[in-house]
């Protein structure tokens, strides 16, 4: 085979490639390309045995009672969001088994604040009340069952942050219904938006309505309400 000067520089290329996806201490392993975010993080360290408590709830839940929860890290960004803007009530809509409920309630009890969440499923709305129980977050968080479409129409006062995690294609009802309430400088969070399952009509809205900031993060869109 004859080594003409593409070849050389074809091999090259592969053999720098290589080099920065595989040196096991190499420049590439600390800074190189694939390192996401959250490779950077680590486990949550519980600051006393409430929440230590509460870990092991989320962690017990996670291993018997999976249904479609979020994971692990956008659990501690609603924690972080609702705790640091200082929330008073957070709304959620799609409460499953409780995973996205107790890191909201956990950063809501150190503001005297309360989540109200949505549940259809009368048996997931049942373990979720328990493991509300289970974590002592029963007296912060109150679970509405039935359907949220419905059920939301019912709620006054204002929110400081909501968060989306029902029926994808309800997003844009939800919010229509519930952006009203939301305080000025308060956020909407929706998970599951990506290219596969967000809906259209809901991206419009986030995107091009002058009052809303949204940027979108692993799967997650933060919208703030400006004025
Ligand atoms: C992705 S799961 C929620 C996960 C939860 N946020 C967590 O991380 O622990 C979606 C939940 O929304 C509920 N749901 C779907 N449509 C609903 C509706 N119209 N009203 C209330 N809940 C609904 C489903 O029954 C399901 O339990």
């Amino acid at each position: 085979m004859q080594l003409t000067a593409e070849r050389i520089t074809m091999i090259a290329v592969i053999i720098t490639a290589a080099w920065f996806t595989s040196a096991p201490f190499g420049w590439a392993q600390r800074r190189g390309p694939g390192q996401g975010d959250a490779q950077l993080e680590k486990p949550p360290v519980p600051v006393d045995d409430f929440e230590k408590n509460a870990l092991k709830v989320l962690a017990d839940i996670n291993s018997n009672q999976q249904f479609r929860n979020v994971p692990e890290n956008d659990g501690r960004l609603l924690r972080i969001m609702v705790q640091s803007m200082g929330a008073k009530h957070a709304v959620e809509l799609g409460t499953s088994t409780g995973i996205s409920g107790i890191w909201l309630g956990l950063g809501l009890r150190e503001n005297d604040g309360k989540l109200t969440t949505y549940e259809i499923d009368a048996e997931r709305a049942q373990t979720a009340r328990e493991n509300f129980e289970r974590a002592g977050l029963d007296d912060v968080i109150t679970i509405v069952e039935g359907d949220a479409h419905q059920e939301v129409t019912k709620l006054d006062g204002q929110i400081d942050l909501i968060f989306l995690d029902a029926d994808k294609d309800g997003y844009i009802d939800y919010l229509n219904k519930l952006l009203p309430l939301l305080r000025p400088g308060g956020v909407v969070l929706a998970h599951n938006i990506n290219p596969r399952m967000a809906d259209p009509a809901f991206m419009r809205r986030i995107t091009e309505d002058p009052n809303l900031e949204t940027v979108v993060r692993g799967g997650m869109s933060i919208s703030l309400k400006k004025k």
